[in-house]
């Protein structure tokens, strides 16, 4: 795939191996990128625990320490949060002796001397001594934080006590709020079975690299963070061996710098939003909320003709317009002339968002799809075998079909009886329908049908209803804003809602939050 300046390549452990060999060429760079590596990572699993609560002063750290340098970064990222904790209480497991350890993780250790406490365990140890050691350290509090420094890229299984022990203790341990994998969970690798013992971590800080056994669908590697090194400081353009990539903070840059002086609404597209049934108004009034917050000039939202006024009310920022409905309360293809007579005005159309399943919307959505020449976003009901039919017989020049299913909807469009998550069936849907694909979930893909861009920022707090009619109105508003780059369209409206998420779950945790509470942290996203 070519070099984009938004995604990283995501490569095999062997890749990355071999990419670090050739990138880290002496001792000297390797530390300085163990440094960046620690600072990173601690400075991203204090962000990433605040959706628990505040961050405690006497913040309680237990590291897992192995011979390599993944517990050279462990350390080092001990070394930063006692920096900026200097009351926070670090305990060290040593799985081998200290003088066993790797030359560079050995100078980390040394950087932390009489700053933390260390216990050593070996193979004699054993599941039940090791478990009782980690209640005795604990005590009354637990620890607030575990990392996981033991095993990284260069895991070759199987693994050995007491590594194994202790893994499988730390698992069983109630006494962790948050466990942090540096680079891969331990134990997880290239060619590992998903049944095999892999340290559950909630969060893994992939540092340089994002490896692929972090997208292999196990669910033990919790949510993925990378950790940019400058590995791939490549000219954009440039093609390297990677079909899959991890989207980076720097799509957003296009949106974080001043917008020309000679401007108006009209520069900045306008999106026709169609949605909404008597059941479901919330679901196209989420949508519309969020497209008037993306940086769109204009929205033109089609609403059945029983809410038209009431949502309105709620979003004055739109146009709305009053399309018949059926006497189920959804959009009658009666109303198709009202969008054909608009059409040269808009950038940007979306069809689905509270649309209900019925034949009407089936119709509505299929003659979008036939007669619309401009980009086109298909969502929740509009995602139906018959409307992607008329997907292949639109021209190139009108500009891409996104779809955003989630699993449900994605296999009632690619024809599954079960959830695939391969990115072969991913790649295989996306290429034969001409379309971009946005599979939403935990891990969130957007495919051309040549390659995947893994999406990972958002969360569990936007498992919530509306939280993909946000991210609609979001996608659709950079589509009518960038109409002739819809994939890094499509990337940056993920990317915001991702990071908004996790504002609000930050300021106001995963649970007690409503979904277009999501929308007040645009703003501060953008301005970071
Ligand atoms: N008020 C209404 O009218 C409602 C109408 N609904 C109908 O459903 C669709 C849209 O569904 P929505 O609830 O917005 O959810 P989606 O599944 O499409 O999108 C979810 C969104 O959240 C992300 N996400 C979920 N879990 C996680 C996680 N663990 N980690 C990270 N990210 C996560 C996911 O990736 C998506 O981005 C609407 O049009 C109506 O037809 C709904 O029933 C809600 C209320």
């Amino acid at each position: 795939m070519k070099v984009l300046p938004y995604a990283h390549p995501v490569l095999s452990c062997q890749q990355a191996k071999d990419l670090e060999f050739s990138v880290l060429t002496d001792a000297s760079a390797e530390w300085s990128a163990m440094q960046q590596a620690g600072a990173g990572i601690a400075k991203s699993v204090i962000e990433d625990y605040q959706e628990l609560r505040s961050v405690p002063e006497h913040l309680r750290i237990l590291a897992l320490i192995g011979k390599g340098n993944n517990g050279g970064d462990a350390l080092l990222a001990c070394g930063q949060l006692l920096a900026d904790y200097p009351r926070a209480q670090v305990d060290l497991i040593l799985t081998s002796p200290a003088d066993e350890l790797r030359p560079l993780a050995a100078r980390a250790l040394q950087e932390l001397e009489g700053r933390v406490q260390i216990r050593q365990i070996s193979e004699a140890c054993g599941l039940s001594e090791i478990s009782q050691m980690l209640v005795e350290l604990g005590g009354e509090i637990g620890f607030h934080i575990c990392i996981d420094g033991l095993l990284g890229m260069s895991f070759v299984p199987p693994l050995r006590a007491p590594v194994c022990d202790l893994i499988e203790a730390i698992n069983a341990f109630e006494g962790i709020e948050l466990r942090a994998s540096v680079d891969l969970p331990s134990g997880a690798g290239d060619g590992v079975e998903p049944d095999a013992l892999i340290l559950r971590a909630d969060f893994s800080y992939a540092t340089g690299i994002a490896k692929k056994p972090l997208f292999a669908g196990w669910g033990t590697c919790g949510r993925v963070r990378y950790v940019d090194l400058g590995f791939f400081k490549t000219t954009p353009g440039q093609v390297v061996e990677a079909e899959e990539a991890i989207l980076t903070d720097a799509v957003l840059a296009p949106l974080r710098r001043l917008r020309p002086a000679n401007v108006d609404k009209r520069s900045f597209g306008h999106l026709f939003i169609v949605g909404g049934s008597a059941r479901m108004p919330g679901a196209l009034l989420m949508s519309v909320r969020a497209a008037v917050s993306s940086g769109v000039g204009l929205v033109t939202a089609f609403a059945p003709s029983s809410v038209t006024a009431v949502l309105a009310a709620q979003v004055p920022e739109a146009m709305w317009i009053s399309w018949p409905e059926t006497s189920l309360g959804t959009l009658s293809p009666s109303g198709m002339s009202l969008i054909l007579e608009r059409i040269d005005q808009a950038t940007a159309v979306i069809a689905g968002p509270g649309f209900g399943a019925d034949a009407s919307t089936e119709m509505v959505a299929q003659e979008i799809v036939k007669l619309v020449e401009c980009p086109l976003l298909l969502d929740a009901d509009a995602l139906r075998v018959s409307v992607l039919e008329p997907v292949r017989m639109r021209q190139e020049a009108y500009g891409r079909v996104v779809l955003t299913p989630h699993m449900g909807e994605f296999m009632r469009v690619a024809k599954l009886e079960e959830p695939d998550y391969t990115n072969d069936v991913l790649l295989d849907f996306s290429k034969s329908h001409g379309v971009v694909t946005v599979l939403k979930g935990p891990q969130t893909r957007i495919c051309n049908g040549a390659s995947v861009i893994y999406h990972t920022q958002g969360g569990p707090v936007l498992a919530r209803g509306g939280s993909g009619d946000l991210l609609t109105g979001l996608i659709g508003g950079m589509l009518a804003q960038n109409a002739h780059r819809e994939e890094e369209a499509v990337a940056q409206g993920l990317y915001l809602h991702g990071l908004a998420a996790q504002c609000l779950a930050r300021v106001h945790g995963q649970v007690s939050v409503h979904t277009t509470q999501l929308l007040d942290y645009l703003s501060a996203v953008l301005r970071t």
